[in-house]
This record gives C-alpha cells, structure tokens and sequence, in this order.
C-alpha cells in the first residue's frame, strides 16, 4: 500500500526545518547504504553525527506519530530516527530495495524496516524531476508531494528517485517497525479502520453496530499484532 499523508509538518515547521539543514554541511549518501543500494546512490544526506541531527530528526519522528493516518496505517512498534537527504545537478538514487534490518543509532536496538516513509520538505515548484517511483503488484506509482506532506509504502518494494535536473530536493526518510508484520493483515486494519471513522461520523459514536465494529477491528489486533 502506497499512502498519501497530507500536513505531517505545517508551512512553518518545514521553513524552520530547511533553514537549519540548509545551513548544515551534507556528506556522501552512499556512506549509509548497503552494498547493492550503495551502486545506485548518488545524493547528499545529513551526518547523522552532526550535532544538529538528532533534534531535527526528533521533530520529523514527533510530527509523524502524532499524525492519525501513519498511526493506522503503519502501526508503529518503533520508528528509526528520520534522516534527511538532498538532490540537485542530476543526482538521484536508482532502483533499490531497502535494507530489512536496521540498528537503532541511538539505542542500539535491531529493527525490521517493514515500512518506508518520504516527507517532503521541497515544493514541487522549486526542483524537476526528484519523482519517488514505487513498483507494486499493481504498477509503477510516480509520488511527488508538496513540502510537509509524506508518503509511506512497503520497505520491500523496488523503488527509486528521478534525477534531480533543476533546483534541490531535499527530504527526510525513515523505516519503521509495524506490529503488524504481514502486509495484508495490516492494510485490512487500515481499512477497517477508515471504515469506522466514517461510520462515527455517520452513525455516531455511541451506536451499536458501531461499538460492535470497534471491537471486531481491536479482536484482529490482538490477534496479529505483535509487540
Ligand atoms: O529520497 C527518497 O524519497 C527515498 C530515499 C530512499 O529510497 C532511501 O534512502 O533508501
Ligand atoms: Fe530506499
């Protein structure tokens, strides 16, 4: 499942974010990658060394738990500290699947990447191409955002981004640990879910088949999640 999630930063957040990347140094990305994504990787990204790093990152990762639909869409179980990348003069990251595991850099801890997640923090008016592409059972999806909104979608697809061929992108990008391992189970979750919000909204909150559907959606939860 590929997932739009509009505003995970404000206008505001996003300036205030750009003015302290902008003014920090960038290094190599390929530093960061594992072999076979490290032939494809041509950008710039935030040293995670930086003194800078972890309260930016800590702002992006606050932003995105806080936002409902990454909360019912990936059902988060940890979420590795965003980084942030930037492209311009042609440089782009070619087709990769993501590393499955990944070690916290601040705790330490193992984590699966079952979910990867994009927040733009370039408008789209100000760069060509920088196009995430993300192939599924059902195609290839081209995603560019406007700066604030994410997009999350399976760690194990084959994705890439466009070459950057005017203007800068820049980006924060993460993985995250779902409860949830199995993907259909949690996209059936998701959409239970975006069901019973609507049907709230309709029906009320206090309605019995509403109540009814609640507990459904908490008894497959308890059933496939796994913390
Ligand atoms: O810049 C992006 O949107 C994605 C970057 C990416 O695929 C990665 O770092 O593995
Ligand atoms: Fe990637």
């Amino acid at each position: 499942m590929l997932l739009h999630l509009p505003q995970v930063l404000t206008p505001a957040e996003v300036r205030d974010l750009r003015q302290q990347l902008d003014a920090a140094g960038w290094t190599d990305g390929a530093t960061t990658a594992g072999v076979q994504a490290r032939q494809a990787k041509r950008n710039r990204q935030l040293d995670p060394a930086h003194p800078a790093f972890a309260g930016l990152s800590q702002r992006v990762a606050q932003a995105l738990r806080r936002h409902p639909l990454f909360a019912a869409a990936v059902l988060p179980a940890q979420v590795l500290p965003p980084m942030f990348n930037r492209y311009e003069g042609g440089e782009h990251y070619g087709d990769h699947i993501d590393n499955t595991l990944q070690v916290n850099r601040f705790t330490g801890q193992p984590v699966r990447t079952d979910v990867s997640t994009t927040v733009f923090l370039s408008d789209p008016e100000d760069y060509e191409g920088g196009e995430l592409v993300a192939s599924d059972h059902f195609g290839t999806h081209e995603v560019k955002l406007p700066a604030g909104d994410a997009i999350v979608y399976p760690a194990t697809s084959l994705h890439r981004v466009q070459p950057v061929t005017r203007g800068v992108r820049v980006a924060a990008f993460l993985w995250s640990q779902s409860l949830v391992r199995c993907p259909v189970q949690r996209g059936l979750l998701f959409d239970l879910d975006m069901s019973l919000v609507a049907l709230r909204a309709e029906l009320g909150e206090a309605h019995a088949q509403v109540l009814a559907l609640t507990g459904h959606y908490h008894r497959l939860l308890q059933q496939w999640a796994q913390p």
